[in-house]
């Protein structure tokens, strides 16, 4: 007989994950420069509408958007950027610290590079005010689906004071993603469109 019952929600994700994220990886560099670029000018606004002094961005792995043109131009009209490091003792947290020209940076468990653990440079995520996330895919209606972790979802459960922000290829977007209940929907998200 055969078996045509729908797969389970968490696997039903997992392989859209994997989707995704091929497809983010077989962008190319050109596009990858591109879509970088075309994030600056919506993502300014949005920083500017709120008038947001500390942002917290990542680091660009994957086939991830980077944000490292914006982070350039944001540090040269003086705002405080901070970069996520998974937390050393509490499981699936994140910390979020200072990203500066002096920033020593070191891989993290999963190759992701993140700036060495130094509690002077930890800011409190109450007085974060923006926080811009990666994704491996997301829908029209601002559901993010991400690497799986949940880091991300209980970021944003715990500070719901967060402006937060997806930045995405084009290619990341669906109509509509599965979701779990403890997805944390975003407030914006801003599509780098490809060439
Ligand atoms: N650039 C960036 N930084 C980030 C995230 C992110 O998605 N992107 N995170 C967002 O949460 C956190 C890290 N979360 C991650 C969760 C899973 C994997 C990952 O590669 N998982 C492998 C299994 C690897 C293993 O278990 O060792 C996999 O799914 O293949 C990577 C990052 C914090 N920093
Ligand atoms: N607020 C929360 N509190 C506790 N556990 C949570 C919370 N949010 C998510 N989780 C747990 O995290 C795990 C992974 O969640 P999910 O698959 O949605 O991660 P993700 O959003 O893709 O990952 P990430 O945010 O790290 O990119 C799930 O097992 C879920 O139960």
């Amino acid at each position: 007989m055969n078996d045509i019952s729908p797969l389970p929600l968490c696997e039903q994700r997992n392989q859209l994950r994997k989707q995704m994220r091929a497809k983010r990886q077989a962008l190319t560099l050109d596009e990858q420069r591109f879509a970088a670029q075309n994030i600056i000018p919506k993502s300014l606004e949005l920083i500017e509408h709120y008038a947001a002094q500390h942002l917290a961005f990542y680091l660009p792995f994957n086939g991830e958007i980077s944000p490292l043109p914006l982070i350039e131009k944001l540090r040269s009209i003086g705002k405080k950027i901070y970069l996520p490091v998974l937390h050393p003792f509490s499981s699936h947290q994140l910390l979020f610290l200072r990203f500066d020209d002096k920033s020593d940076l070191s891989s993290n468990r999963f190759g992701i590079l993140e700036p060495k653990l130094d509690v002077r440079k930890v800011l409190p995520i109450s007085e974060l005010e923006m926080i811009f996330v990666p994704l491996v895919a997301c829908d029209t209606q601002g559901n993010r689906l991400g690497m799986g972790g949940g880091f991300y979802d209980r970021t944003l459960s715990q500070a719901k004071h967060l402006i937060s922000v997806g930045l995405a290829h084009q290619c990341q977007q669906l109509e509509c993603l599965p979701l779990e209940s403890w997805d944390e929907p975003l407030d914006y998200i801003v599509i780098g469109n490809s060439i």
